[in-house]
């Protein structure tokens, strides 16, 4: 993709979810045998499956798979995480691929598949399997409160990775993305451009991301206030403004939005990297956020400003604060427990059962026979 990649193409191209399919689901629950409203906001998650499968009755989610993208920040070297600037996220990434960090258990107890794309870590490739690495645009970005974080032509690069990834994904039959991020300094940068793009100053933007304290938050404002400068002129042009203040990864979440909601591929957003991409996405197509879902408030205050801004409602309160996908990861039984009770056809589990194992606790008749 060259330098003059025309976003607005993407306007054009992403329609509406099917509107009569979601009609169709609305009836469908009405003639299950059940009381009307009975299964709470399952009912509207169910209508809302209907309409992006462009199916009645909805077809069980078969072939979910959480995405993780991968990427460093300049803005880490100020100290605004309580993550290493060095290592912190390449940390991340190997606790995701060897399966101990939250999300992977939690996507092997759901049976969801999970994939890494190594964007702009700040580490040797060598470190990473070739897949992970193999949509690497560049290592890290600039400090966003002084210089750009990426180039343009990085911008377009990591964009165009983002709409490949979303075609194929498509074309691999995934039916659901649990959307996620691992970046130490992410935070800071979501902010921004959340707060950029909302209008709003850097205070009432600014979280406590990995866990900071009251003086690191301050340095952190500052950080987000004078980026926050440098973003509002390049406004009006999204490649520019991902490029000032964004960074590949972000970019690249950015183009698997748009790309995804043009191959009407469903994806529950997680924290607030995934939201700031969002609303960047909703700029170049407005009627993309109907392709989305939000999975729950991480206590980042603009988080709840850019699904305001998005008209999205969480799906769960669980409080989790972390992003890697965890968020989103948690909603994906929410949406198999709706596509399930809605579909005509029966979700087969493929996992084998476990045999029991005798338990030592008495018996209620052990017992009242000792009575
Ligand atoms: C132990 C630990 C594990 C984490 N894994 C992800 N994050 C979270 O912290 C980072 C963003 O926050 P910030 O902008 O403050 O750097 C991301 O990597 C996010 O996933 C973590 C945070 C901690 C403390
Ligand atoms: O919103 C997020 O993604 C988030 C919040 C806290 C810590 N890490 C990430």
């Amino acid at each position: 993709m060259d330098t003059t990649v025309d976003l607005d193409m993407f306007a054009a191209q992403v329609e509406r979810p099917d509107d009569a399919a979601r009609r169709a689901a609305e009836q469908r629950w009405q003639e299950l045998e059940q009381p009307r409203g009975g299964l709470g906001r399952l009912e509207e998650l169910g209508n809302w499956l209907a309409s992006v499968q462009g199916a009645s009755p909805v077809r069980p989610v078969t072939a979910p798979k959480v995405l993780l993208f991968a990427g460093d920040h300049g803005i880490a070297e100020l100290g605004v995480s309580r993550l290493p600037a060095t290592g912190g996220t390449a940390r991340r990434v190997h606790a995701v691929l060897d399966g101990t960090a939250p999300v992977a258990r939690l996507a092997r107890r759901y049976g969801a598949g999970v994939r890494v794309v190594d964007v702009a870590v700040d580490a040797p490739l060598e470190e990473f399997p070739e897949d992970v690495t193999a949509h690497r645009v560049r290592r890290g970005s600039g400090r966003i409160d002084r210089m750009d974080a990426i180039s343009r032509e990085e911008a377009a690069a990591a964009f165009a990775v983002g709409t490949a990834l979303a075609d194929e994904e498509a074309e691999l039959g995934t039916d659901l993305v649990l959307l996620g991020d691992l970046g130490v300094g992410s935070t800071t940068v979501a902010a921004v451009l959340i707060g950029a793009l909302c209008g709003t100053d850097a205070a009432a933007v600014c979280g406590r991301g990995s866990g900071i304290d009251d003086q690191v938050w301050m340095v952190k404002c500052a950080a987000i206030r004078d980026s926050l400068r440098r973003a509002r002129p390049v406004l009006g042009d999204q490649l520019a403004l991902l490029s000032a203040t964004g960074g590949a990864d972000f970019a690249a979440i950015t183009g698997f939005l748009l790309q995804a909601a043009v191959r009407r591929l469903p994806v529950v957003l997680d924290g607030v990297v995934s939201a700031a991409c969002a609303l960047v996405a909703q700029r170049v197509a407005f009627r993309a956020p109907e392709w989305w879902r939000a999975a729950v408030l991480t206590g980042e205050p603009a988080l709840a400003k850019a699904y305001d801004r998005l008209t999205l409602t969480p799906l769960h309160e669980q409080d989790t604060r972390m992003g890697e996908g965890v968020g989103s990861a948690l909603a994906l039984p929410l949406l198999q427990a709706a596509s399930d009770t809605l579909a005509e056809e029966l979700f087969e589990p493929a996992l084998p059962s476990t045999p029991r194992r005798p338990r030592p606790l008495p018996t209620a008749a052990e017992l009242l026979g000792k009575l």
